[in-house]
């Protein structure tokens, strides 16, 4: 699967609605046992959630933005494929989040893109999925430390850090990805579906079981004054470190 929503890969209601679909298309189809996930845009695997779609919407819009983002993490979390992210650019923020859905994550070798969860940097607090997500990854202490300063970390520290799993230069990416795909589905399906749900279901459980109260938690963290601020600046930032 290719993320084609230029210019930067943002996840828009629209375009976290047509992944779905299409994420779920690929699920019911019984010949697809895996998929690769990479950007079709240069530099950019994803710039993680549309701050436009955070930023002046009303608390309505709000709700219905973050139940498909609570979706497409679902749809990926809990897939009975094999999912392997071909980072062929940055991925902050919810492209982090994207990327840690998945089985494996091969990252292009390259010090000028980051990965991580840098909410706190924007003025925004990553809820405990993201979080959890996060910890069953790369291990709580490590994730207390990324997540409180909202660092974003090169390749070669992700590598470091367990937040990705191989480097290889970006050329390489997509046969290092399919080469990986194979040795994952040598492994009987069954068997390695059942060992993925067993590692990942108190996660999933969890917020299966508080869909609505975080949707509400982040609709009203979301809408109040101070935080709309703050993402007004970091959005005039973004802007201006452009010109
Ligand atoms: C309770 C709340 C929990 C919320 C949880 C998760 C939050 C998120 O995921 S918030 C999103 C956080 N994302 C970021 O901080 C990334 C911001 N973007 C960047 O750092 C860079 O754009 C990036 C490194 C991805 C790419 O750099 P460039 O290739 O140099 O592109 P530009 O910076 O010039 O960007 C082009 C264009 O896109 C706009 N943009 C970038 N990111 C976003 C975004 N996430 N949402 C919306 N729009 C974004 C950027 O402003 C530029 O716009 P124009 O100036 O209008 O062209």
């Amino acid at each position: 699967m290719t993320l084609q929503n230029p210019p930067v890969n943002s996840l828009s209601l629209d375009f976290l609605t047509e992944f779905c679909s299409a994420l779920e298309k690929l699920e019911m189809d019984k010949s697809c046992r895996g998929v690769i996930l990479t950007s079709g845009q240069p530099k950019v695997f994803s710039a993680g959630l549309d701050i436009m779609e955070m930023y002046g919407k009303s608390p309505e819009r709000c709700g219905e933005f973050w139940r498909a983002v609570q979706e497409m993490w679902l749809k990926l979390y809990s897939s009975n494929m094999v999912i392997i992210a071909a980072i062929n650019g940055s991925s902050p923020a919810g492209g982090c989040l994207m990327s840690m859905t998945c089985d494996y994550r091969i990252m292009a070798d390259n010090p000028r893109y980051s990965i991580g969860l840098n909410e706190t940097q924007l003025g925004i607090v990553a809820p405990f999925w993201f979080k959890e997500t996060m910890v069953n990854t790369v291990g709580h202490r490590t994730t207390e430390i990324a997540l409180q300063l909202g660092q974003l970390y090169s390749p070669t520290e992700a590598l470091d850090i367990g937040l990705v799993d191989k480097l290889v230069p970006e050329d390489q990416i997509i046969a290092t990805a399919t080469q990986t795909m194979t040795k994952w589905l040598a492994v009987p399906d069954h068997a390695r579906q059942i060992t993925k749900s067993m590692m990942r279901k108190p996660t999933i459980d969890k917020l299966m079981s508080k869909r609505e109260p975080d949707i509400q938690n982040f609709v009203s963290f979301i809408t109040k004054d101070p935080i709309q601020k703050s993402l007004g600046l970091y959005l005039s930032m973004l802007k201006k470190r452009k010109s």
